[in-house]
């Protein structure tokens, strides 16, 4: 009897799909079946003119199309500080970003200070906490629970890495979800891993890295994609998003034997190790899509200063690949766009416009 019902309200589910998905083309209807569940890029993505379902892919000898992160980014900002315009001009409110920093790592650093400033150009107050390398954990976990407690703050960013004294999972934990615009706390990872549960923030660099895809047209869905790391900061994220986009995903690290033979079958190559040039452009299908997510500072040749190097060797990638990102110009500033999203929809979400 029980299971009568339920087929009843399935069937009658999916007529209601069919009939929905009717009126909407594949790449504008956020409800159809061939879309994820948990969150598509604001803007409507281009056609997926980089799978065309006829056609083979092909480099044809010629460089691949470099995957541009930085007009992307700019796009997103510009929606994001026009949406933070109207709320200040509606409701007299804006979004505030509490940012934690412990310690003087010179990367870390750098990024604070790009995500600092972009928070600044969108309209986003920060508020900044920095603790000095050698402080304790209980100094660290009441400046967190201050921001969690403070109804003006509307997220929360701990920069990792941590000092090695301190529980990184500990402090993670003591993060309100509702604040988490990391997406780091297990609440929000373990709701992006359950198909159909809906975290309240997806982590940044995942995202910006789905984000830079579809808008570049990047058809994800039945393709085989292989992921280079497995971090709680990008790797085992990206790799939930992308099977969320419905890809067959393989994770790769530092155990798996002979990694260039599988990511040699892959159709979007993510990679994100931290060591500068480790994917060489033998490790790739002629055609396949690479995603650079190392961002490594590196001595410069000049021998004066610091420059910054993917995790891919673009030179050789580029002329087997079909697209690839750029580093740095790539999803480094789309991930730095998304925390300002995420932050802005926390604050829509604490003033009761969701
Ligand atoms: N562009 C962006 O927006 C962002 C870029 N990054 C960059 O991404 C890079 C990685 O950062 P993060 O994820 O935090 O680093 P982690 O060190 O936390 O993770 C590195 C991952 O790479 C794996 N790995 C290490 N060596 C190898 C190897 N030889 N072969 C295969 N896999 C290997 C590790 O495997 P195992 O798990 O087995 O140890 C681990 O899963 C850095 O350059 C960082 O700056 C980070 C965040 C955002
Ligand atoms: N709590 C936390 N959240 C993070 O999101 C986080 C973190 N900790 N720790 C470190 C990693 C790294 N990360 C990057 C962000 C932006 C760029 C970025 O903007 N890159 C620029 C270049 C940057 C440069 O010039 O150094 C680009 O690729 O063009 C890169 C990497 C976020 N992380």
């Amino acid at each position: 009897m029980r299971g009568c019902a339920t087929d009843g309200v399935v069937a009658w589910h999916r007529t209601l799909r069919k009939a929905f998905h009717s009126f909407c083309s594949p790449t504008s209807c956020i409800f159809g079946p061939n879309l994820p569940d948990v969150w598509v890029p604001r803007e409507h993505t281009p056609p997926h003119t980089l799978f065309p379902e006829s056609l083979q892919w092909a480099n044809n000898g010629h460089n691949a199309l470099i995957l541009e992160g930085k007009p992307i980014a700019k796009q997103i900002k510009l929606e994001v500080a026009d949406e933070i315009r109207r709320m200040k001009s509606g409701i007299g409110k804006f979004p505030r970003l509490a940012v934690v920093l412990v310690g003087d790592r010179r990367d870390s650093h750098t990024f604070i200070h790009i995500k600092l400033k972009a928070c600044d150009q969108v309209g986003i107050e920060t508020v900044t906490s920095q603790l000095p390398e050698n402080c304790d954990e209980s100094e660290l976990l009441d400046v967190v629970s201050g921001f969690n407690e403070d109804p003006d703050v509307h997220g929360i960013l701990v920069q990792l890495p941590l000092p090695q004294h301190l529980d990184e999972e500990k402090i993670i934990n003591v993060v309100s979800p509702e604040k988490d615009v990391d997406g780091f706390h297990p609440l929000n990872i373990g709701n992006l891993a359950i198909r159909g549960r809906k975290p309240f923030f997806v982590p940044c660099a995942p995202k910006g890295c789905i984000e830079l895809l579809l808008r570049h047209g990047v058809e994800i869905k039945g393709k085989r994609a292989v992921i280079i790391g497995r971090s709680k900061i990008v790797g085992l994220p990206t790799s939930l998003l992308l099977q969320r986009h419905h890809a067959t995903v393989s994770v790769l690290h530092a155990y798996t034997k002979n990694p260039e033979h599988i990511t040699s079958e892959a159709d979007i190559v993510v990679v994100d190790v931290g060591v500068p040039n480790i994917v060489r452009g033998n490790w790739l299908k002629k055609g396949a899509v690479v995603i650079d997510m190392g961002t490594n500072q590196v001595k410069d040749p000049s021998g004066h200063g610091f420059c910054v190097s993917g995790d891919v060797c673009f030179e050789e990638a580029v002329k087997v690949a079909s697209a690839i990102t750029p580093v740095p110009g790539g999803v480094g500033p789309v991930t730095i766009s998304m925390l300002l999203s995420n932050t802005l929809d926390s604050a829509k979400r604490a003033f009761g416009m969701v």
